[in-house]
């Protein structure tokens, strides 16, 4: 079974909360995972073989957290192509901003531009709606877990 390689941005912790109950999710349902710390990634580029998550909040205006900041900006300039990557991207905000999750969909647009395949749609989490993000992210995650298993099938 692939890799999950699981990265998060947050401001608060709200998102790195999200990505540690699915990364326990994922090594419940049997997963190799690793759980990305903000200070670990400059050692990370994504490749083809892994399957890629990614957890992100939103700060400013739509912007990306700095703890990801660099990170995504490496990952820009890298010149890199995935067509083989399967990742999929939840994000974080509050809809009573303008720019609703706008980080994850930076995020999510990244990984499209590099030809990656988005296994799910952006999930969008919302802190006027709900305190407890992570009990919407694990449904979620039984759905990208589907489309995995689906995937490794083929
Ligand atoms: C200063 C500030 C700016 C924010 N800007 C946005 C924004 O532009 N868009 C959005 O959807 N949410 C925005 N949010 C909401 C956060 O993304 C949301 O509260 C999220 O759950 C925080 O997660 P974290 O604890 O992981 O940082 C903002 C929150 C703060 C405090």
């Amino acid at each position: 079974m692939k890799r999950v390689n699981l990265v998060f941005g947050t401001v608060y912790g709200s998102a790195q909360y999200v990505a540690e109950t699915l990364g326990n999710e994922l090594n419940r349902l049997g997963y190799a995972m690793r759980l990305w710390q903000p200070e670990e990634l400059d050692g990370f580029l994504p490749t083809d073989n892994d399957y890629l998550l990614l957890v992100c909040s939103t700060t400013g205006q739509g912007d990306l957290p700095e703890n990801i900041l660099p990170w995504f900006y490496k990952v820009q300039a890298a010149g890199l192509y995935l067509p083989h990557l399967r990742y999929a991207v939840v994000g974080l905000g509050d809809s009573s901003y303008d720019n609703f999750c706008g980080a994850g969909i930076q995020l999510d647009e990244l990984f499209a531009e590099l030809g990656a395949i988005r296994v799910l749609p952006l999930l969008k989490i919302d802190a006027m709606e709900t305190m407890e993000p992570e009990l919407e992210a694990l449904p979620w995650l039984t759905q990208w877990h589907q489309a995995a298993t689906a995937d490794a099938g083929n």
